[in-house]
């Protein structure tokens, strides 16, 4: 069974560079080009002049095609690959060290190929207010069953898959690389052009003369290539600053000058961008906006309750698909690189053989490791890319109760699991913090959370504007409520369980950490416990002065630029005994009621210690009445920012409530 043990046997996901294609050139007896130096991200390839961009702007713009543009490349653009860097072009001295260069094959590619628009607005993602995640993971295993894809012989069937594959992904290497040597030479030289001088310390602040220059300009479209010089030369700068910082000036300067451009740059609201900016060093979030500006790759989970892998990915070159297997620590995820048919409307995808579903979406699943004739709870299932691979792990035994309160997204979650064939789901639409009043007991829990969708930025590039510091109260909120009911459904005495896996595609420390902190904090009956995911950052133990449990490290990480996966966390909890007796407050939403051997209806309440200090803590406490006021603190900037008079509504709702 051991999701877990197979896993440590796999490593992370192979980054697509270069040189592993040239491996696979090597393998299929091709010709290996002269390595070239591994490209960057950049996807401004040529010296035409980049469209200005303000904040905002890049969502609208992402589906243009237009080859001057800047970068962000939108959400929908169908992806490009792994590892390897499309067109775009970096300035010569390397930023990202670790950036997976991105995608071979881009959208334009992909559509040039036949794709259309509408497969690719298929290839959903799970975060809130996304309707049609179609994503999902894969179960491992060998099966028994004929009708049971009898997983592969793995190192055999990914030769002959990538062989079939190998002319394709050659051709289009050969084609990007022509393309990324004439856009760096271009880059390069207007690099050369407009940076400071190489070796002295850069100028990246403004003195006054500049002052009175940009106060003329101001008006004017900022100039995109002189902003992107001078975010790489202020990390440079940031990176070295005793040698490199002009004289006099301190590093908030230039920490603010680098957010501002960011803003300007890339389309952040100066909120965002700088709450991201905070998880990272300087040069790590430079890689990681520049990440969320290209599309992660488009990736298929194999259902193995329909069909194997081998025979899928064997039929889908047929019909002139490029793909290879997602890596080995997935023995269902396919990587596509590109496709002259629309994924989403194949015979395969319509008979249910696969689902579009990014590749960070299986970890979850994985970490969860569902086990045959389990009580499964999918909180928060739309559109049910989790729950169709947590019933493809079990075998379609046991039970997968799909919830989700959204009656809307649950249409596609049920189409989803009857084209998937997962006969042991059941669809429930509660609000999931009702449980487990309606249902507990369960063996396991996923809850795959509603957040900001920080992770899915690529995907959905109206999150560097719309999210705003209500969003960032309001969100962790109710993911601490929905923490409690799933620890609260899930019966501690489980034979073969009692785990629950708590999941985001948000980055923010205030809706992963600071949650599972809170559950911690709550929940004395819960630990933390290994994912056993083949790969994943530990999650943070301490944040700007605050400290976290340090079994937090057992939590994991997931970033673009890192991984090129979308931005995930996956926590894993197992509980370890009733709740105690003394945290007996009806919890808000959850009525209490009887106790019964499986079910633990925990309620939510802190015995006096513990809730000082969890007040004390600015991650793991909740005040309801401190909350309220935030809330409502957030809710009056937000309107103020919109120009609208923020007491307006509120004497509005004071009339209406009376
Ligand atoms: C990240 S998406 C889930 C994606 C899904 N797990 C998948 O893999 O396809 C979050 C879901 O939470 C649901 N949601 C929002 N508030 C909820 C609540 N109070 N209880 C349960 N689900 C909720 C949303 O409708 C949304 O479908």
């Amino acid at each position: 069974m051991g999701v877990g043990r197979r896993m440590k046997k796999q490593g992370p996901p192979q980054p697509l560079s270069e040189e592993h294609f040239a491996k696979l050139k090597r393998k299929a007896g091709l010709p290996v080009d002269a390595p070239t130096e591994a490209p960057e991200k950049k996807r401004r390839r040529t010296a035409k002049k980049p469209e200005p961009k303000s904040n905002g702007s890049a969502s609208k713009k992402s589906g243009s095609t237009s080859k001057g543009s800047k970068p962000a490349k939108g959400a929908k653009e169908l992806p490009t690959t792994n590892g390897r860097s499309s067109k775009s072009k970096a300035p010569k001295k390397p930023l990202l060290e670790e950036s997976d260069e991105e995608d071979e094959f881009d959208m334009e590619d992909l559509e040039a190929g036949g794709s259309s628009d509408d497969e690719v607005q298929k290839i959903g993602d799970d975060f809130l207010g996304s309707d049609s995640s179609v994503f999902d993971s894969d179960d491992e295993g060998g099966q028994t069953k004929a009708m049971w894809s009898e997983d592969e012989d793995e190192s055999d069937a990914e030769e002959k898959l990538t062989a079939a594959n190998i002319v394709g992904l050659s051709r289009k290497l050969d084609q990007q690389l022509e393309e990324e040597a004439a856009a760096n030479e271009e880059e390069m030289l207007q690099s050369a052009l407009q940076t400071n001088i190489s070796g002295d310390k850069p100028k990246v602040l403004a003195d006054e003369d500049d002052d009175l220059e940009a106060e003329k300009n101001e008006f004017l479209a900022p100039d995109l290539q002189l902003l992107r010089t001078r975010i790489t030369e202020n990390i440079r700068v940031l990176d070295d600053f005793s040698n490199l910082r002009q004289e006099g000036r301190s590093r908030a300067e230039y920490t603010a000058q680098l957010l501002k451009d960011v803003c300007a740059y890339y389309g952040y609201s100066e909120y965002l961008a700088e709450k991201l900016y905070n998880l990272f060093t300087p040069r790590e979030a430079f890689a990681f906006f520049e990440a969320n500006e290209t599309a992660r790759p488009v990736v298929i989970r194999t259902n193995t309750l329909r069909a194997n892998r081998r025979e899928l990915a064997q039929a889908l070159i047929n019909r002139g698909v490029t793909l290879e297997p997602v890596g080995k620590w997935s023995k269902v995820g396919l990587q596509v690189f590109e496709s002259s048919v629309p994924l989403g409307a194949t015979p395969e995808y319509l008979a249910g053989h696969y689902i579009l579903q990014a590749a960070s979406s299986f970890l979850p699943c994985m970490a969860l490791d569902p086990q045959e004739n389990e009580r499964v709870l999918d909180m928060a299932a739309a559109p049910g890319g989790k729950t169709t691979y947590m019933a493809a792990m079990m075998k379609n035994t046991g039970i997968v109760i799909a919830n989700d309160p959204n009656k809307a997204r649950s249409k596609g979650l049920i189409g989803n699991i009857h084209r998937l064939g997962a006969t042991n789901a059941i669809v429930s639409n509660y609000d999931a913090r009702e449980f487990p009043k309606p249902m507990g007991g369960f063996d396991r829990v996923l809850l795959d959370a509603p957040c900001s969708g920080t992770g899915v930025i690529a995907k959905d590039p109206s999150v560097k504007t719309n999210k705003t510091e209500l969003d960032f109260m309001q969100l962790p909120h109710i993911q601490k409520q929905l923490i409690l009911a799933a620890i609260d459904s899930v019966a501690h005495n489980s034979k073969t369980g009692g785990y629950i896996v708590y999941s985001t595609c948000s980055v923010t420390i205030e809706e992963n950490e600071a949650v599972v902190q809170y559950a911690l904090k709550r929940r004395p009956n819960v630990k933390l416990v290994e994912t056993n995911l083949a790969f994943g950052k530990e999650g943070f133990t301490s944040f700007r002065g605050k400290s976290f449990d340090p079994s937090m490290s057992l939590t994991r990480r997931y970033y673009p630029h890192s991984y090129n996966v979308d931005g995930f966390f996956v926590a894993k909890f197992q509980k370890i005994g009733p709740t105690p007796a003394k945290a007996n407050a009806p919890r808000e939403r959850s009525s209490g009621g009887d106790s019964s051997e499986v079910i633990d209806r925990t309620p939510i309440a802190l015995d006096d210690d513990e809730d000082d200090k969890a007040k004390n803590d600015d991650f793991g406490g909740w005040d309801e009445d401190e909350d309220e006021q935030y809330i409502e603190k957030g809710r009056r900037n937000a309107m103020r920012r919109r120009g609208l008079d923020p007491h307006s509504a509120g004497k509005k709702s004071k009339k209406s409530s009376k």
